[in-house]
């Protein structure tokens, strides 16, 4: 008997990408049980099996064909494949879509009593950071000869404690930085979530499970970022209200019962509909003004 076909994907165990990659799975009609001690979750809903792990070791498993998908930080994901080109290593992988969350840089920060005047300053200071291969391809390109110092923790702290003079770490809302006397400096990486998947040549029945599970990825990102609006418009202002709404060349227009006057008007808009614009329609008129989340979508 032949094994069935099983897709392999990895994720982060516990941390900042998990509950959103498991968010995104579960909308996607993905659902399994997790277990806190278990490595593997199976899904009993689609032939996927999670493999969950640390997400520094997700770029290696799909570099080296052991998982045929993984859900990761695209600084995580670089800083993997620098070092990994640098000991001659498999690095390759096949980048599928960009994911909606995890969004953060990472920055060069000093010392607010740092006199900073410009990256050139770092010359031949020390860097604590857990990214050193990304850092240093920076240094390299701005010509500045500096040591880095690798901590796979608190960062942060490097300075306060004698370890560096700088670091080079991850920031989103600055809090971290500012919490610790540190000012950001320069941006060096912008990152956001990737899922990304093995080059390792698969069987066509794994690849088009892949690509039904893109199709449905699709789906859930477009409706995310879709409202469907209704709303009650004067007969004669349906040109002016359907120029006016986002996205809404061709709107479903319906009768209202009992009058000739007003009718109503359906609309899958791409976009938000911002106040301005709610204000807009009521000024031609409109009423009864509904905008609604979609929860999926397929074109
Ligand atoms: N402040 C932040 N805002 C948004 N995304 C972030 C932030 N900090 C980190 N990330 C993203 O989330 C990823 C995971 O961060 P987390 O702190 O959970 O990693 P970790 O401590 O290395 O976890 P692990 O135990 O899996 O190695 C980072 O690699 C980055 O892509
Ligand atoms: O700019 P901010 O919004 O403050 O975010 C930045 C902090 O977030 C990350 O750490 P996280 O909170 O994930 O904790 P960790 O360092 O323990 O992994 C990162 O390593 C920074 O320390
Ligand atoms: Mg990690």
């Amino acid at each position: 008997m032949t094994e069935p076909t099983r897709l392999t994907l990895a994720i982060q165990k516990s941390g900042r990408l998990s509950k959103e990659s498991i968010h995104l799975l579960k909308a996607c009609g993905i659902q399994f049980q997790l277990h806190e001690q278990r490595l593997i979750a199976h899904s009993t809903s689609y032939p996927i099996d999670l493999l969950r792990v640390r997400d520094d070791d997700i770029p290696g498993l799909v570099m080296d064909g052991v998982v045929d998908l993984g859900i990761v930080g695209e600084n995580v994901l670089e800083e993997a494949r620098l070092e990994r080109q640098q000991e001659q290593r498999a690095a390759s992988f096949t980048a599928l879509r960009q994911l909606d969350f995890g969004y953060c840089r990472l920055s060069l920060a000093v010392p607010n009593e740092f006199d900073y005047q410009g990256v050139q300053s770092l010359n031949n200071k020390k860097i604590a950071t857990t990214y050193p291969r990304l850092t240093e391809a920076f240094l390299r390109q701005q010509g500045v000869t500096a040591q880095t110092v690798m901590l796979t923790g608190s960062v942060e702290v490097a300075p306060r404690a004698g370890l560096a003079d700088a670091i080079c770490d991850l920031v989103s809302t600055g809090a971290t930085l500012e919490a610790n006397g540190l000012s950001e400096q320069d941006v060096i990486f912008r990152s956001q979530v990737k899922l990304i998947q093995s080059q390792t040549p698969l069987p066509e029945a794994k690849q088009s499970l892949i690509n039904k599970l893109l199709d449905r990825l699709d789906g859930v990102q477009l409706a995310k970022e879709s409202k469907y609006i209704m709303l009650h418009a004067p007969t004669k202002e349906v040109q002016r209200v359907a120029s006016i709404l986002p996205g809404a060349e061709r709107p479903t227009v319906l009768p209202l019962s009992y009058t000739d006057e007003q009718v109503a008007m359906h609309v899958v808009s791409t976009e938000n509909l911002f106040w301005e614009t709610m204000e807009q329609l009521k000024t031609l008129g409109c009423s009864s003004i509904l905008v609604m989340p979609i929860e999926k979508m397929m074109r």
